[in-house]
């Protein structure tokens, strides 16, 4: 499963954001940090399902009405202020919570209604683009840190008859999710001395940087995208990431209203309808949700999430199947299993995904769609559909 970390300064809306995407319990509230833990749940992206193509929809719990909601890890690494990689804060063990992570969700206050340290101030008066550079300052520090903490190590190892420093860098920067293949490409495109006793910090922070921007992509949340001045988007976008404009408390509202069975929304819908009892209120404040979703074509919730596996990660969905003419299990369920697979994998990488056996035993895969058998280098695309012929069962 693919594991996305919220990120950013506290108060930008994090809670809110984690709690609508999983509809998980947590504390909500004003104050600089409300979540104490890092968060681990449950959560998904939206996907079109293969079902769509033909006449009936195949009533997997994970697809309403061919809207397909594949499953991701969502983590909640709350805290994060300047200075975190120095304990500030809560400071490392939420830096040591986002090593897990494949992308990270910066969540920004683009409302700029709140500091860098997530304290109230007037809406308006703090620039968000300052909590850009901040976070991905603080996670690059920090992981300075830890390549510093190390280098004796990799000293000593360059003694060694056989020494390799591109082995020995990704023994050390596995943990952070780098792997050899990361620290060769980030090695290629920097210039070093061979002898690592000869490494400046200027190198070692480099080399940190550069892993950090491979292992772990960014995405921009511009949250409280219903109070926040238009400029204010416009300049994160300006940063040159990907910005998706955001209510977080829009999407939770939503969700609640589903779920106490008066508004029906399929997360991701670029609208919503009301089908029960309501006050003026409620009614009132669920308008204003939907002017903020006809502008931005949605709550931004689901759109960052699966910007961040389909765009970020370039990753597909992959479906595997055992009947090619039903598309089902062993058991008759239709279209069981989806895998967001990296762009470029082959059905043995499926084959994998599903199971370490299945992909030692592959012997050769069927295309369910055409039903004609696929070669081995054959790229996988979007909503593939197919059976895995291998030994293993
Ligand atoms: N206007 C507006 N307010 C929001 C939105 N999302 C969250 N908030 C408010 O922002 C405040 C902070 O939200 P939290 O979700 O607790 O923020 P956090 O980033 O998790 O904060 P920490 O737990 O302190 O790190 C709360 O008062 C939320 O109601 C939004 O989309 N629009």
């Amino acid at each position: 499963m693919i594991s996305i970390a919220l990120a950013g300064k506290p108060n930008a809306g994090k809670s809110t954001f984690y709690k609508a995407a999983t509809m998980a319990d947590v504390d909500v509230a004003n104050y600089p940090f409300t979540t104490i833990d890092a968060n681990r749940g449950v959560s998904y992206v939206r996907t079109d399902c293969p079902c769509l193509e033909r006449d009936e929809r195949c009533g997997n719990d994970n697809c309403h009405d061919g809207k397909r909601y594949v499953p991701i890890e969502l983590l909640d690494v709350a805290g994060l202020v300047p200075g975190a990689h120095e304990g500030r804060g809560l400071g490392n063990q939420f830096l040591d919570a986002l090593t897990n992570a494949d992308a990270i969700v910066n969540v920004v206050d683009a409302s700029g209604g709140t500091n860098e340290e997530g304290e109230p101030v007037e809406v308006g008066s703090y620039d968000p683009v300052e909590e850009v550079d901040f976070i991905e300052e603080e996670m690059d520090q920090w992981l300075t840190g830890i390549i510093d903490r190390n280098w004796e190590g990799v000293v000593r190892q360059s003694r060694s008859p056989g020494f390799d420093i591109d082995e020995a860098l990704a023994d050390m920067l596995t943990g952070f999710g780098a792997t050899e293949h990361d620290v060769t490409a980030s090695l290629r495109g920097l210039e070093y001395p061979s002898d690592p006793q000869k490494w400046t910090d200027e190198h070692r922070e480099e080399l940190a940087r550069d892993i950090r921007a491979r292992t772990k992509p960014i995405i921009l949340v511009a949250n409280k995208a219903d109070v926040a001045p238009e400029e204010n988007i416009e300049r994160l976008r300006e940063t040159g990431k990907m910005v998706i404009p955001a209510t977080a408390e829009g999407e939770l509202a939503l969700r609640q209203g589903v779920e106490a069975g008066v508004v029906d929304y399929d997360p991701g819908d670029d609208d919503f309808e009301v089908v029960g009892d309501l006050s003026d209120q409620q009614r009132a404040g669920l308008e204003r949700i939907r002017d903020v979703m006809q502008e931005w074509g949605g709550t931004g919730v689901q759109g960052s999430l699966d910007a961040a596996a389909y765009d970020l990660l370039d990753r597909i969905t992959a479906y595997p199947v055992q009947n090619e003419s039903k598309w089902t299990d062993g058991q008759g369920n239709v279209l069981p299993d989806a895998f967001l697979l990296q762009r470029g994998s082959t059905p043995r990488d499926l084959a994998y995904a599903v199971h370490s056996d299945i992909g030692d035993g592959y012997l050769h895969a069927v295309n369910a769609k055409t039903k004609r058998d696929i070669s081995d280098d054959y790229e996988l695309e979007e909503g593939d559909v197919i059976k895995i012929v291998s030994t293993a069962k």
